[in-house]
C-alpha cells in the first residue's frame, strides 16, 4: 500500500478512494469492536460477516483489534473492488478473509443454505434497515450477535407513521423522546421477526449518535416476545405525561391530570425492556478502561446508568416550558431528584434530557424549586 491519502483509525490503516467512510461513525465501530472482543473472550472464536463493508474499515478492526478468526467481507458495489482489496491485502494474504460483491440478502440466504452461521453479523446499510430485519438472522449463529444500523430517523420518530408501519410493523407517533422510540422500534421489530422463527433476541447495547441508530443484539434459541416486553408508549400532548401501555390496556387508558382527561397518542408495538445488557456493558467498560478509550468509558457509564428506567425520557425543554420558569442544569435536577429518593440519570440519547422514575409533575416541581432558590 502506498502512503498516499492513508487514514488511520485505531489499529487500522486504509484508504477510502471511491468507497464509503464516515469518520463520525467511529463511535459505532469502537463499541462494535469492544462487544466483538468480549464475545471472542467468552466463546474462544469469532467469525464475522461484514455484510456492507464500504472501504473495509470494520473488517480490518474486527481482525486487528477483536482477534476475529475469519471474516466474510461483502459489499454490493463492485466499483470499490480495487480499493477494498488493497485495504485488506495483508489479511487476504493470511487467508483470514473472503470478499464477495453481492446483495447482502443473497449472502444471508447462502449462509442459511450452507448452514454456515456467523458469530457476528454487521449490517451497516444506508437508510432503512427493513430489507434485512429478518434475513440477517438467517446468517447468525444461535448465541451470536447482529449489529444493525438505521439512519432513517424520520420514519421511527413519528414523522412518517404509515411508513413506520411498513418498516417496523408499528405505528410511530412524534413526541419528545422519539429518538429512544426508534431504538425500541428497531429492537421490537427484530424481536417479532425472530419470534416468527421461534427464536429470541436480547439487546446487548443500543446507541443513538445524533445521526445513526445502532443496536447490537444477541440471538437466543427460543422466542422471548411477551406481552410485557413488547407493547406501547402513550404520550399526552396536553400535559406532557408518558405512559407505558400493555396490550390489554389498549383502548382503556386516558391521561388524567388535575381533573383533565386527555387521550394518549399511542406508538407501538415496540421493545419495552432494557436497551442494554448490564453485564455485557460492564465487560465492555472494563475493556475500554484497559485500552484507555476514556471517551468510550464515559459513554458506557452513561449507558449503564440509563438501565432499569421507564421506556422514555423527559427533556429539560418540556420541563421548562410546562413549569414556566427557567430550567436548571441537567446535573442539578438529577441531584435534587436523587436527594429526594427518586432515581434519575442522564441519557446518552439526548444531552438535554433525563431518565427518571419520577412523574413529570415532580420534575417540574423540583426544577421550579431550584429556579426560585437561584433568584432569592
Ligand atoms: C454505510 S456504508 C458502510 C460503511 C462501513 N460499514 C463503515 O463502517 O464505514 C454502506 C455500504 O453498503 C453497501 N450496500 C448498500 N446496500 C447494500 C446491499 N443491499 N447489499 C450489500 N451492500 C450494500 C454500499 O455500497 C456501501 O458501501
Amino acid at each position: 500500500m502506498n502512503n498516499h491519502n492513508l487514514i488511520i483509525e485505531e489499529k487500522a490503516t486504509f484508504r477510502v478512494g471511491n468507497a464509503f467512510y464516515r469518520p463520525q461513525s467511529k463511535v459505532t465501530r469502537d463499541l462494535g469492536v469492544l462487544a466483538a472482543t468480549i464475545y471472542k473472550h467468552k466463546h474462544g472464536q469469532l467469525r464475522v460477516l461484514d455484510a456492507m463493508t464500504g472501504c473495509g474499515i470494520r473488517a480490518l478492526r474486527y481482525y486487528l483489534e477483536s482477534g476475529a478468526d475469519e471474516i466474510l467481507v461483502n459489499d454490493s458495489n463492485l466499483d470499490i473492488k480495487p480499493i477494498l482489496e488493497d485495504n485488506l491485502q495483508d489479511i487476504l494474504f493470511l487467508n483470514k478473509v473472503k470478499i464477495s460483491y453481492k446483495n447482502a440478502n443473497h449472502i444471508f440466504f447462502e449462509c442459511y443454505n450452507n448452514k454456515d452461521y456467523y458469530d457476528l453479523v454487521d449490517v451497516d446499510g444506508f437508510g432503512s434497515p427493513s430489507p434485512y430485519l429478518s434475513t440477517m438472522l438467517w446468517a447468525t449463529k444461535i448465541g451470536g450477535l447482529v449489529y444493525l444500523t438505521s439512519t432513517d430517523g424520520r420514519t421511527g420518530t413519528g414523522h412518517l407513521p404509515e411508513k413506520s408501519l411498513q418498516v417496523y410493523g408499528s405505528y410511530a407517533r412524534s413526541h419528545p423522546a422519539c429518538q429512544e422510540q426508534v431504538l425500541r422500534l428497531l429492537i421490537g421489530s427484530v424481536l417479532q421477526q425472530a419470534a416468527t422463527m421461534e427464536l429470541g433476541i436480547k439487546p446487548i447495547f443500543s446507541l443513538f449518535t445524533g445521526q445513526t441508530y445502532r443496536v447490537m443484539l444477541q440471538l437466543l434459541n427460543k422466542s422471548n416476545l411477551t406481552l410485557d416486553n413488547y407493547g406501547f408508549i402513550g404520550y399526552c400532548h396536553e400535559c406532557g405525561h408518558y405512559k407505558r401501555i400493555s396490550w390489554h390496556q389498549l383502548g382503556k387508558v386516558q391521561c388524567v391530570q388535575e381533573k383533565n382527561i386527555n387521550p394518549y397518542v399511542i406508538s407501538g408495538p415496540m421493545w419495552l425492556g432494557n436497551l442494554h445488557d448490564r453485564d455485557y456493558l460492564g465487560e465492555m467498560k472494563t475493556l475500554a478502561k484497559e485500552w484507555r478509550w476514556l471517551k468510550r468509558v464515559e459513554l458506557l457509564s452513561v449507558m449503564e446508568n440509563e438501565l432499569d428506567f421507564p421506556p422514555y425520557f423527559y427533556t429539560l425543554g418540556e420541563i421548562g416550558k410546562r413549569g414556566k420558569l427557567d430550567v436548571p442544569k441537567r446535573s442539578q435536577l438529577i441531584q435534587s431528584l436523587n436527594d429526594q429518593g427518586y432515581r434519575a440519570a442522564p441519557t446518552h440519547i439526548n444531552a438535554e434530557a433525563i431518565k427518571t422514575n419520577a412523574d413529570l409533575n415532580i420534575c417540574i416541581e423540583f426544577s421550579n424549586a431550584i429556579s426560585r432558590q437561584k433568584t432569592l
